[in-house]
């Protein structure tokens, strides 16, 4: 099969990690500087499920609450990843203002969504549990993660889960694993 091409945005208040995230999927490395992004795009090939895909990530600036949604980030996107900080009730708040921006401009009621609680090795400043993160994600029926670009934890998983929810917004239920009837 011919692998499939998928853009995903990487959204988020700023400093919570979008960059380092894309960065450890894209080239299995973490930076420790801070150099806010205007906008970066990187491809990647994965495999999920035996199916091959291309995947370009858009990643975007920094939003707030007061940022004007880029009307590009509305059109050909197949899925996107909300990013906050485990250490920051500010981008808690923001990344929900984001997805109510996002259905706005989208027009839709359901999209393709990661929720992802980012900087997990930062325990000891921890401000959202993540039973809080769950809680958002499911009210949105969104899939929820909680990962560390440092420590290189589950970021792969981000990209990987995107993925599986785009083909089930398409119509492409993932395969059943064989179930026992007793
Ligand atoms: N401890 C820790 N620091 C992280 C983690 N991810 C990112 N950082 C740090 O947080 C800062 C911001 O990271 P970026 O990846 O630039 O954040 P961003 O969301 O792309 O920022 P903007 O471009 O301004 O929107 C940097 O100093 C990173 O090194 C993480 O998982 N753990």
């Amino acid at each position: 099969m011919p692998p499939k091409q998928r853009k995903i945005a990487i959204m988020g208040y700023r400093s919570v990690g979008k960059s380092s995230l894309s960065i450890q999927f894209v080239e299995g490395q973490f930076v420790d500087s801070y150099d806010p992004t205007i906008e970066n795009t990187f491809t990647k090939a994965t495999r999920v499920n035996s199916q091959d895909y291309d995947v370009k990530v858009v990643d975007t600036a920094g939003q707030d609450e007061y940022s004007i949604f880029p009307a590009q980030y509305s059109m050909d996107i197949h899925g996107y990843v909300l990013v906050y900080s485990i250490t920051s009730m500010k981008s808690f708040e923001v990344v929900q203002v984001i997805y109510d921006k996002l259905l706005d401009m989208t027009g839709k009621v359901h999209l393709p969504i990661v929720l992802v609680g980012n900087k997990t090795d930062l325990h000891m400043e921890r401000a959202i549990s993540n039973e809080e993160g769950r809680r958002l994600a499911s009210g949105w029926n969104a899939a929820f993660l909680e990962t560390s670009a440092k420590q290189n934890e589950s970021v792969g998983e981000i990209f990987h889960t995107l993925l599986l929810e785009i083909e089930k917004a398409n119509g492409n239920a993932p395969e059943k694993s064989s179930c026992v009837i007793s």
